[in-house]
């Protein structure tokens, strides 16, 4: 059942097995699939309201005219990085969490990334190898919106063809001037292959965009994993509109295998209607990259030093929390190009192909193609900087394949850190977020090494009569001064965060859970969301969140 608000929840509700706190992404996933089993009591708190009927959440392209309601609106701090400017931090706010949101973007990562896990927590379990099972499982690999025929543009085996979340390819092939990225590629085969698959393990070349799309209809964790027939099993409580302040001590700890925290203090947004709520076997944080840290730390959860200057009794002393985030910076280039060939649907055709049939171009969000890239090895920048992929199966760098007046470069491989700390002890004031970009100097050293790399991609014959110059940022054309500020004007967020209760072996002092994702220091408490992740993969993040859930499902259930 689905709960608008605490006061629908009667006092004398049953003990709950499991709370999840948080329906986001991860959560979702945890409440589906732990209320499998009749037996669990399950109860799930999520401050947004239901995705249900919401169209703007519904229509793919609609993404950017979801209204502010659904979306945790924060706001950066200042960053030297960017000449003092501060950045929009979206999140989602609402069941389904930041899926419900995002761009639908469809992207794993590399085998390599998953390596770094499983080297951050010394548990070979969270290889590329050993999760494959929990990356197909929530995977439904469908048709393109309206049937076309993409044989050929992926690799049915690499797939997931019974789990949840949809994914597809575009409604309809490439563009003409996305033809010529292809023929392309096999113009510089070496440096710019074709890639078949971008889910593959080793996302390096040019590949075809995969979308979390189905049938014509945005899939998020809410739409796949708790659909009507899961929202009305009768061991599934799911309680939106209700803000989650602190997690609590349960039971004085009585031995040293840590504290007992399995209860939850929420609120009304804004409200001062409170309630507490204790998990006979586990609470799970799925309140995401910013929401997980803020709860830990307004409980006393993190720096012992930092809590105690807000009057704040440290619980745990964990000084991770909050800290070591990481996330794709992009820079925004420009070429000078002829016409496109393409002309756009009138807007009023194209709705009436998505109310018809669920297909035309409000299908899809993005462009068609991604070209992924390694910066090369010989390059000077490696001999001033250690490079920080997490192996060579993943990318340095993304450019989605958009209107190349405006084309976006993303650096995956960030050396920068940010930061999510209190700003006061009120529980619902928002954080501050510190993205901190640019403050180490290896970023700002290979987006000017990325820009060089696209460069060479658009100077082949495949670009003939189409691509007449670079409009810049040109590292090649301007004073290092003046491309700085031109990169620290443009520069945003690709909205990856992660790590702000990164995963570590058991043992380490550093790191906020173990690599069971159970929280240090305490018991039955475990995190879940891309906030454990040790380093932002070279990957869109949600798929990631989803191979982490479908994992750590199997983690509590062995636990039992
Ligand atoms: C605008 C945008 C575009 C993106 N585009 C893409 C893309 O195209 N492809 C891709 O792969 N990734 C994309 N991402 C990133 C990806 O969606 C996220 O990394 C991923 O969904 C995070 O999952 P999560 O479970 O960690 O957190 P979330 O999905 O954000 O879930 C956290 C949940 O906890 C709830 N919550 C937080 N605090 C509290 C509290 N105190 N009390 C109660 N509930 C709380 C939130 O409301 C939310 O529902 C995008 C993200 C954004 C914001």
């Amino acid at each position: 059942r689905v709960l608008g608000s605490i006061d629908d929840l009667p006092d004398d509700v049953e003990p709950y097995d499991f709370i999840i706190a948080g329906g986001g992404t991860a959560g979702s996933v945890l409440a589906s699939r732990l209320s499998e089993d009749p037996k669990f009591n399950v109860l799930v708190v999520e401050a947004g309201p239901d995705n249900t009927n919401v169209l703007e959440l519904i229509v793919p392209a609609f993404q950017v005219n979801i209204t502010a309601q659904y979306f945790w609106n924060y706001t950066s701090e200042p960053m030297p990085g960017l000449n003092g400017r501060t950045l929009p931090v979206p999140r989602g706010h609402v069941l389904g969490g930041s899926s419900s949101v995002n761009g639908q973007v469809y992207t794993r990562g590399s085998t390599d990334d998953y390596k770094y896990w499983a080297r951050a927590t010394r548990d070979p379990r969270w290889e590329w190898d050993a999760l494959w099972p929990y990356i197909l499982r929530n995977e439904r690999w469908t048709n393109p919106a309206g049937g076309r025929n993409a044989s050929g543009e992926y690799i049915p085996k690499v797939h997931g063809h019974e789990g949840n979340v949809l994914t597809s390819l575009p409604w309809n092939g490439a563009f003409p001037h996305e033809l010529r990225a292809l023929e392309n590629a096999n113009i510089q085969d070496d440096e710019f292959p074709i890639l078949r698959d971008v889910n593959g393990g080793r996302p390096i070349g040019l590949s075809r965009m995969q979308s979390t799309i189905g049938h014509g209809e945005r899939s998020s964790a809410a739409t796949a994993y708790l659909g009507s027939q899961v929202r009305d099993r009768p061991n599934l409580t799911i309680l939106l509109n209700t803000y989650i302040t602190r997690v609590l001590q349960s039971n004085p700890t009585t031995d040293d295998t840590g504290l007992d925290i399995r209860t939850i203090e929420v609120a009304t947004r804004f409200g001062d209607v409170k309630r507490n709520f204790t998990a006979t076997k586990e609470l799970i944080l799925s309140a995401g990259v910013i929401g997980t840290p803020q709860i830990l730390l307004n409980s006393g959860i993190g720096n012992a030093t930092e809590l105690s200057k807000f009057g704040i009794a440290p619980v745990i002393d964990l000084p991770d929390v909050g800290q070591h985030m990481t996330d794709h910076v992009v820079s925004v280039l420009a070429w000078e190009h002829a016409p496109h060939n393409a002309t756009p649907l009138p807007a009023d055709l194209a709705w009436e192909m998505w109310e018809r049939d669920r297909t035309g171009p409000l299908t899809e969000r993005h462009a068609h193609l991604i070209l992924w890239s390694r910066i090369p090895g010989d390059s000077d920048l490696f001999k001033q900087h250690d490079d920080p992929a997490t192996g060579p199966n993943s990318p340095h760098l993304e450019m989605p394949f958009n209107d190349p007046t405006v084309s976006l470069l993303a650096l995956l491989t960030p050396k920068s850190e940010g930061s999510v700390k209190l700003r006061s002890i009120d529980p619902f004031d928002d954080p501050l977020i510190d993205l901190n970009f640019f403050s180490h100097p290896f970023d700002m050293d290979a987006i000017k090494e990325g820009i060089r790399t696209m460069k060479r991609f658009f100077t082949s014959p495949a670009w003939d009569g189409y691509i007449t110059g670079f409009a810049g940022p040109d590292p090649d054309a301007l004073s290092d001064e003046e491309f700085q500020n031109v990169i620290k004007a443009n520069a945003r967020t690709f909205w990856h965060q992660v790590g702000t209760a990164r995963m570590s072996s058991k043992h380490s002092a550093e790191g906020v859970v173990d690599g069971e994702l159970n929280l240090k220091g305490a018991k039955e408490l475990r995190i879940v969301d891309a906030s454990v992740f040790p380093y932002v993969p070279a990957a869109h993040t949600q798929a990631p969140v989803y191979i982490l859930a479908e994992r750590a499902v199997h983690l509590i259930r062995d636990a039992l």
